[in-house]
């Protein structure tokens, strides 16, 4: 059924694919529907306020998923001869050459529109809308752009875009080039590029930028120059505000979302939050103005703030292995398989403290196997709940930690198709604080193994403990066996013959050295480009439900709009 309050802005009779439709613009959606004999805009309700009902071959486009429309340039074909010809009196070799546009058709114009294939990927669709005369063209053109510029829609009109020509395999410049370039001026969103030139450069932009030009930023790139822009953008407010990050101290929530085009290592971020690491999936994203918002850490080694992260904080063997892969970045993704063999093979458990403060919600757990999908009322309903957060309840966990690692969201990517914590949440407020006391090989790797699969039981071995939490804080243990053993040789054993006693931090892919930190979680702090992972088995109110009334049950994936 047609909703509430979508009212009819435009209609008329045009041809698709040489038939004709009745085609209809209402404030929420675009529709069309084969004209045939007693099948008309007007037999469907009143012809200038109601939209019309629709059917199985009727296609329906909420306006969110259009990416773009455009007047079809090429209007004719080039008929050079029959226009030298018309010329009788002038031989044909002298004749000045005239080029004759003969019209195929009359006019047309094309709606690009979102086109679900498998696996979360966005591909644009074209459908070509033929006029009888330049002017309806015209008109129909302004009057979906003119829907489109709706405010409510939040489409972005430019964008600040930074490109690390360094991340991953080094295609982000390609990347941008050819896939996202040419979909951004079909859309006729203006960009501004810069190509970084040194770790940083992103976030000393920022600081300076006028950031008001612009409807949002963009990083052609991986996790790490995500977390460039997140530190930057959050580090800026507080700076206009006056303010210092302190621990009591709640940082400022952005103003602009954040684009990702994935051209990372791992790119869980983008993984996470649109379900793949596809340039097109993304750019198409933020064309159409999707926004989620996600949890943010504030890491502090006492009271010395240190930086912000959003996907994974690790102590122990993702530590390690982040450590030993910085020696070869120009393996790209590589490495950090190479450094996980390794680190495996080493074996290495940290003797630690950690204290966290449980989530006081108990409906919510991360063992119980509520994905977050795309519209999770979870998440709508933290929004609102952070206040209460119940009494303090606060627990402490020592021992030997082959890993400690806290997944604010799942930190899905290639290797970890659900991600190493699949039930948590992108904006609940809370990460997963997953505790790997010391053990053997064989038993972490059945660990490891669990994260590669779909079946999101890594968490029920005996020697993992996983708790959903608020907030929370590490420090090492001095391992007092071995220092002893160190202070009664008559000088320290050469550095190298010296094992670690601590490891480092694995933060969003980026060391963090100081061994005890404290962690805290701010709800949605920040808005990307997306629109969380969507649910494909029950559409969400975002993609089909709430639009939908023509679901064709043959067109799957294939349909226009994608509904399921
Ligand atoms: N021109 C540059 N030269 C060197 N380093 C850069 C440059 N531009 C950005 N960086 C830094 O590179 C780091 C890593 O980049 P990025 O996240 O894009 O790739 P990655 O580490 O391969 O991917 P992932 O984080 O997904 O594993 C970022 O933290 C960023 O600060
Ligand atoms: C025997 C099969 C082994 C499969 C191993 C699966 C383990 C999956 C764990 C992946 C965790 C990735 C979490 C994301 C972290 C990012 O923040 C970071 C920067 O991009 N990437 C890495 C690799 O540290
Ligand atoms: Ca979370």
């Amino acid at each position: 059924m047609a909703e509430c309050g979508d009212d009819v802005v435009f209609q008329s009779s045009l041809d698709i694919n040489k038939k004709t439709h009745q085609v209809q613009l209402t404030r929420r959606h675009l529709t069309w529907d084969l004209a045939s004999p007693g099948k008309s805009l007007r037999q469907t309700g009143s012809p200038s306020s109601q939209p019309f009902i629709g059917h199985s071959g009727c296609k329906h486009v909420p306006l969110q998923e259009i990416i773009a429309v455009n007047l079809e340039r090429s209007l004719g074909k080039v008929s050079p001869f029959k226009s030298a010809k018309k010329n009788t009196s002038t031989p044909l070799k002298e004749s000045p050459i005239y080029i004759e546009l003969q019209p195929l058709h009359p006019v047309s114009f094309s709606v690009h529109v979102v086109k679900r294939c498998p696996n979360h990927k966005w591909k644009k669709k074209k459908v070509t809308f033929f006029c009888q005369g330049e002017n309806l063209c015209r008109t129909w053109v302004e009057k979906i752009e003119e829907a489109l510029s709706n405010p409510a829609l939040k489409r972005p009109r430019s964008l600040l875009v930074f490109i690390n020509p360094f991340g991953g395999k080094r295609r982000a410049p390609r990347v941008f080039e050819e896939t996202v370039s040419p979909l951004m001026e079909l859309a006729k969103i203006r960009t501004h590029v810069i190509t970084t030139t040194h770790a940083g450069h992103a976030k000393e932009v920022i600081t300076k930028y006028d950031l008001q030009s612009v409807d949002g930023v963009v990083c052609v790139g991986g996790d790490g120059m995500f977390t460039e822009l997140l530190n930057g953008l959050i580090d800026r407010k507080m700076l206009e505000a006056g303010k210092i990050q302190t621990p009591s101290e709640q940082p400022i929530s952005p103003d602009l979302r954040v684009g990702i085009i994935p051209a990372g290592s791992t790119d869980a971020i983008c993984f996470s939050t649109t379900g793949i690491n596809d340039p097109m999936t993304s750019a198409i994203h933020m064309i159409i103005g999707d926004s989620t918002a996600i949890d943010v850490c504030s890491i502090y080694s006492g009271d010395q703030f240190l930086r912000y992260s959003s996907s994974m904080l690790a102590y122990g063997y993702y530590g390690d292995m982040l450590k030993d892969s910085e020696n070869n970045r120009w393996m790209g993704p590589k490495r950090y398989q190479v450094a996980g063999a390794k680190k495996f093979l080493a074996n290495k458990s940290y003797e630690g403290e950690v204290s966290f403060k449980l989530a006081s919600s108990a409906d919510t757990n991360p063992k119980d196997k509520m994905m977050c999908n795309s519209g999770c009322n979870i998440c709508a309903m933290s929004q609102f709940s952070q206040e209460e957060k119940g009494p303090d309840s606060w627990h402490t966990v020592r021992g030997k930690f082959l890993a400690v690692a806290s997944f604010t969201m799942s930190c899905r990517c290639l290797i970890s198709p659900i991600g190493p914590s699949p039930y948590c949440h992108l904006g609940d407020g809370t990460s997963d604080l997953l505790l790997i006391q010391q053990c053997s090989r064989i038993q972490f790797l059945r660990h490891l193994y669990r994260c590669s699969t779909t079946n999101g039981n890594q968490f029920d071995l005996p020697f993992i403990k996983v708790f959903r939490v608020r907030e929370w804080s590490f420090s090492v243990q001095t391992d007092t066996e071995g220092d002893t053993d160190l202070q009664s040789q008559p000088s320290p054993p050469p550095r190298e013959s010296r094992a670690p006693t601590h490891s480092v931090w694995n933060c969003d892919g980026e060391i963090i050295t100081s061994p005890n930190l404290n962690i805290r979680v701010h709800c949605q702090l920040i808005s990307l480009f997306a629109r969380g992972i969507e649910d494909m088995e029950s559409p969400t109110p975002q993609s089909c439900a709430s639009c939908c009334n023509v679901c064709d049950p043959e067109d799957n994936y294939k349909s226009i709009g994608g509904h399921t």
